[in-house]
């Protein structure tokens, strides 16, 4: 029998869960100098930081000799340009860890009433994340606010932890604060977790971390199937996903959603496939994007492959490497989806070959 990882999961859900109660309560509170616009473009808040400071300052006490290799790390918190920035941090990071004990929590992981951080210790907390990764060993991977566009325009985002041993994912926990509890309900309760642990299944939980449900990819038919895509076209081709929904003969419209939220909803059924093909040549995928979600997906049931059907490496470091794309379905689908994008990769190079 595989290791439950009993321990590791009840700290990764202490985690994820106070995290997603930071998030949640900087949302509305959010002011323009609270978001910067990182080296790539891509915008970070004081809610990513926080977020990491107290789900790395949880895993430091919990579980002191992991490596993490997260998102962010503190470099434009340290100069004085970043001082209000870090003041606002410190503050929210504080309150989140001091809050009283919830399911499951223990004050050894430095919560609880009473347990407040220096701003340096935060800091050092947020770059206990820079571990370059790789093959051997335990470590743990974070993205502590995995879609942040959408978390900014008020959608899906998701606190996504994960624990990688030996460039296998073993535990999965995400925390999707503003996904419906019940896809069948969107406009009923929001906020749920998710777990997959390796060799254990999959269960959805409540956002104080009770009540599990199993989770079981339902096998679709073929008129049934659809395709779960990000909502940013720059991260992945909607008219790709176009082409191999038609040559699948899907007919049900795409479900857009930022964030690995899409993995959770393929593993209770509410798409089919969660289908990401890159638009830019050189892009590569990170392992905090995707290492949750792969075990989440495979405990559930599915496959996960890049998009020649390659398996998921994460022992190469930060990135993903040279896997291209990313194709998660239940396995009767993955099946045909995979030979729908070998088909529409083909017509492609066929005609810029013919420009
Ligand atoms: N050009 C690109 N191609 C693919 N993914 C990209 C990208 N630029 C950014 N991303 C990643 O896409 C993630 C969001 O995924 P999705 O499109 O599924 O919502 C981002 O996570 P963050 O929001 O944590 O930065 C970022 O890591
Ligand atoms: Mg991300």
């Amino acid at each position: 029998m595989s290791l439950n990882f009993a321990a590791e999961e009840q700290v990764a859900v202490a985690a994820v869960r106070r995290a997603c109660m930071l998030t949640s309560s900087v949302f509305n509170k959010l002011v323009k100098n609270e978001t910067l616009v990182k080296g790539d473009k891509s915008p970070v808040t004081a809610g990513d930081f926080a977020a990491q400071a107290v789900v790395n300052t949880i895993l430091g006490r919990a579980f002191p000799d992991d490596p993490i290799v997260g998102e962010e790390d503190a470099n434009d918190l340290r100069v004085e340009s970043g001082a209000t920035l870090k003041n606002r941090i410190v503050e929210l990071a504080n309150e989140t860890l001091t809050a009283e004990l919830g399911i499951g929590e223990m004050a050894e992981w430095g919560l609880g009433p009473g347990q407040s951080r220096t701003a340096d210790e935060l800091l050092d907390a947020i770059d206990r994340g820079t571990y370059e990764g790789g093959r051997t060993g335990r470590m743990w991977t974070l993205d502590p606010i995995d879609g942040t566009k959408g978390f900014l325009r008020g959608e899906q985002y998701a606190v996504c932890l994960a624990l990688i041993v030996d460039a296998k994912v073993q535990l999965g926990v995400m925390g999707c604060p503003n996904l419906p509890v019940d896809a069948s309900n969107p406009d009923g309760p929001r906020g749920c977790i998710f777990v997959g642990i390796r060799g254990h299944g999959s269960k959805q939980l409540t956002m104080s971390g009770s009540d599990p449900r199993p989770l079981k990819i339902p096998t679709f038919a073929d008129e049934e199937l659809n395709f779960l895509e990000s909502v940013e076209a720059a991260h992945s081709s909607h008219s790709f996903n176009d082409r191999v929904a038609q040559l699948l003969g899907i007919k049900r419209a795409p479900i857009r959603m930022d964030s690995q939220a899409k993995y959770c909803c393929l593993a209770r059924g509410d798409g089919g496939v969660y289908l990401r093909m890159p638009t830019g040549v050189g892009y590569k995928e990170k392992i905090w994007d995707h290492a949750s979600g792969s075990v989440l997906v495979e405990e559930a049931g599915g496959v996960i492959t890049d998009s020649r059907g390659e398996p998921l490496d994460f022992g190469l470091g930060r990135t993903l490497g040279e896997n291209y794309g990313v194709i998660a379905a239940g396995k009767a689908a993955h099946v045909k989806v995979l030979a729908a994008v070998k088909q529409a990769k083909e017509e492609e190079a066929k005609s810029k070959g013919n420009l």
